[in-house]
């Protein structure tokens, strides 16, 4: 032990120097002050890398390494969170980085196949002190002794599963399962689909799979970023410490609601709602309502110009709507095609008006009054509104507003029913692929955004010029100042000229790739990873498809926890429109955090609705078993069964349909209820859907019956020790038999 203490110890002090190098070179750079802008360029992207390293080494300290392997052949590698390297010529590695092949062997050598490996060791350690070592030897005639030996290797497992609860996830580094590290390092490209029951780690698995295409694959994806969608907020807080404490930051992590940027979904939607908003066939809705907008005169539409009453009927509109329909634009990007062929139009009803030869018929116009015609007939505000009630620029917001206030005609009378509202109201989480959707089907008129970008590179050239200037002028002076005439000085002005510098310039925008992601709706991020992806709508996966080009996705699931009715319930279902048939599909059998005592009770629920239902298998015990009670007074109940439950570390959930938080809250000192609970608080008072994905040391259920199937297994299968059941009526069937 001492041997390994020394060994970290000498980590440690490599962090600490790198850490003050590092920090030496951020403040230096900060502390350069009116620099030249090339400069200022150059030290903003020192400042950018060198703070995401030192996040990175501040992320590790204190659970820097955790592994050693020693090979057959005599070599031996530390594993750690980061890599490090000497600072010596040859930049020896001293830690090995958890994702690189040389650490393979740490997770998937067995006694049958060593991978070269003769002996696996886990270090544990309290902050920077070694605190415990175990060994495991894969050659089992290995007659070296260490007196650490762990012949099952599975201790630092189990106590990394029967540890109190924090209310946030922590990595899995020091323990990665064989079949996860699959996953984990797939390859990168095309569909992965990891299928598993409650605890199996897929979302454990999901982000140290971020983590490693991140280090995999460095340079692709820190430029178009890494998308990890959850269910909600709550979710996302729950395992947002994951991946900054593997020293990655270069991820974006949202619910579908908050991928549309400048909407935020406050409102909540009926289950209907939801369903019928979710549907793929909104899509035609949308298409249909945008062409509606895209309208004809009723009868005519006067336009008075220069004296003249110019009329647009029907047949004239139509068959300018026609000719604009045929350009197969979005909406917006098609107006600029619709007014000129209306401007024409008018044109020519204007000149056949006034530059007809009354004698013969002929044309008394040459082009240049055909063109000063047209150009005049742009300037009439007459012929504007026409254009803006014929063709009016619309925004998703007014589009997905009109359907949602008015949904009669475009869907069957009971879903407008149920998705009616007034426009004022808050936009939900189903709205936001509407958005989207309308997004799209509109484009953008960006006329004036392309006016506006060549003023602003304009303005731009100039001040660069204006830079540039400065800087020779300097020069020249420097030069009158100097002796030796033949002295070269290279500015910026040989280098590159003001367009360039401009170029550069616009680059100046140093927030990362994630931070770019979520302010642009058309990013196109480089991996998305989809938690409880079984929940989506078909309206989201259109939304999320969009912003995966490459199709480069991991999904993560598990269908019979399927709650949403609009989420999708195979998984060709969701992916054929897209993929096709080419698609990866795995599946995770272990589950790490129920034991089998709670299982058992969880699986006879899912197994009464299909009977040839198989869980995955629980990797421990406790021999304490869960229970049930019937109550009459339930919040006094549940205040006593929270004493009883409330673990002396860690952490306790309260599950209970929403309409009884307020009774139990009041009987409940210190509990955290609300749509986006803290999760980090001792107690929490949940419903179902918001249990989703979370764990707790112990759960307490109450009313079962009120929840459906899958709600129900999600809510049983949360606990990673005790499990009560509270209710006021009879049992569901299958707890009566397992729990009675
Ligand atoms: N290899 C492992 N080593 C240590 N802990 C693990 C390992 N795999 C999973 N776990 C733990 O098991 C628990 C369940 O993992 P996770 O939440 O990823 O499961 P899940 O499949 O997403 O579950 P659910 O579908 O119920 O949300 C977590 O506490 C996780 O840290």
């Amino acid at each position: 032990m001492r041997g390994e203490q020394e060994f970290i110890d000498g980590l440690y002090a490599r962090v600490d120097a790198l850490r003050g190098m590092t920090e030496a070179a951020v403040t230096d750079a900060l502390a350069q002050g009116n620099t030249p802008m090339q400069a200022r360029l150059e030290r903003d992207i020192l400042v950018a890398e060198r703070s995401g390293l030192l996040a990175a080494l501040n992320a590790v300290d204190g659970s820097l390494c955790f592994g050693r392997i020693d090979l057959s052949s005599g070599a031996s590698h530390h594993i750690g969170r980061i890599g490090l390297r000497r600072d010596d010529p040859e930049r020896t590695p001293v830690l090995v980085d958890w994702r690189a092949d040389i650490a393979r062997p740490f997770y998937l050598a067995t006694g049958h196949t060593t991978m070269g490996l003769r002996r696996r060791r886990h270090i544990s350690t309290d902050g920077r002190r070694v605190t415990a070592l175990h060994d495991e030897f894969l050659d089992l005639g290995d007659a070296t002794r260490t007196g650490h030996e762990d012949p099952a290797g599975d201790a630092v497992l189990l106590a990394a599963l029967n540890s109190a609860r924090t209310g946030r996830m922590h990595d899995i580094v020091r323990t990665i399962q064989a079949e996860q590290d699959e996953i984990i390092r797939a390859p990168h490209r095309g569909v992965l689909v990891v299928e598993g029951g409650p605890g199996t780690g897929k979302t454990a698995v999901a982000l140290h799979r971020a983590a490693y295409l991140l280090y995999e694959h460095r340079d692709l994806l820190a430029k178009r970023a890494v998308l990890i969608v959850g269910p909600n907020p709550a979710f996302l807080g729950y395992i947002a410490e994951v991946l900054p404490s593997l020293g990655e930051t270069g991820v974006l992590l949202a619910t579908v609601g908050e991928l549309y940027p400048g909407v935020k979904a406050t409102a909540a939607d009926t289950p209907e709602a939801a369903a019928v908003k979710g549907r793929s066939d909104m899509a035609d809705v949308l298409a249909a309502v945008v062409r509606d907008r895209q309208a004809l005169p009723d009868p005519v539409i006067a336009i008075e110009h220069d004296r003249e009453v110019l009329m647009l009927d029907e047949g004239l509109v139509g068959v300018a709507r026609e000719r604009t329909r045929a350009a197969k634009l979005p909406h917006n990007a098609a107006r600029e095609h619709f007014e000129g062929h209306i401007l024409n139009t008018l044109t020519e009803l204007y000149a056949e008006r006034v530059g007809t030869d009354p004698y013969d018929g002929s044309s008394l116009l040459d082009p240049s009054d055909i063109t000063q015609i047209r150009d005049e007939l742009a300037e009439n505000p007459e012929v504007w509104s026409a254009l803006d009630q014929l063709w009016p620029v619309l925004t998703p917001q007014r589009v997905v507003a009109d359907l949602l206030a008015d949904p009669e005609g475009y869907v069957p009378d009971e879903d407008a029913a149920a998705i009616r509202r007034p426009v004022t109201r808050a936009w939900t989480v189903a709205d936001v692929p509407l958005l989207d959707e309308a997004a799209e089907l509109l484009g953008e008129d960006d006329r004036s955004a392309r006016e506006r970008a060549e003023r602003e590179r304009a303005r731009q050239v100039a001040y660069a010029q204006g830079v540039l200037d400065v800087s020779y002028a300097s020069r020249t002076y420097e030069f009158d100042d100097k002796e030796d005439e033949d002295s070269e000085v290279l500015s910026a002005h040989d280098i590159i000229d003001a367009e360039r510098f401009a170029e550069r310039h616009e680059e100046d925008d140093h927030r990362s790739a994630a931070e770019r992601a979520a302010a642009d709706r058309t990013w196109a991020f480089g991996h998305i990873i989809v938690d409880e992806a079984q929940e989506l709508s078909p309206m989201a996966w259109r939304l999320l498809m969009r912003r995966s080009p490459t199709r480069s996705m991991t999904l993560v699931g598990d269908p019979a926890q399927t709650a949403e009715a609009a989420g999708v319930g195979s998984w060709s279902g969701i992916l054929a429109p897209y993929v096709g048939d080419r698609w990866e599909h795995t599946r995770l059998g272990v589950n790490y955090r129920t034991p089998a005592e709670i299982m058992d009770v969880a699986a006879a629920v899912v197994r009464a609705e299909q009977p040839d239902f198989v869980p995955p298998s629980s990797v421990r015990s406790t021999g304490v078993r869960p229970w049930a009670r019937a109550v009459d007074d339930l919040p006094g109940a549940v205040a006593e069964a929270v004493d009883e439950l409330t673990p002396a570390e860690g952490r306790l959930a309260v599950i209970a349909p929403r309409d009884l938080h307020r009774r139990l809250a009041a009987r409940l000192d210190g509990v955290s209820v609300d749509t986006d609970p803290d999760l980090t608080h001792q107690v929490v008072l949940l419903d179902p859907r918001q249990a989703k994905g979370l764990e707790f040391d112990s759960v307490l259920v109450v009313e079962p019956s009120r929840y459906g199937t899958s709600d129900l297994y999600v809510a049983l299968t949360r606990a990673t020790q005790r499990l009560g059941v509270l209710h006021t009526g009879n049992l569901p069937g299958p707890l009566a038999e397992t729990l009675g």
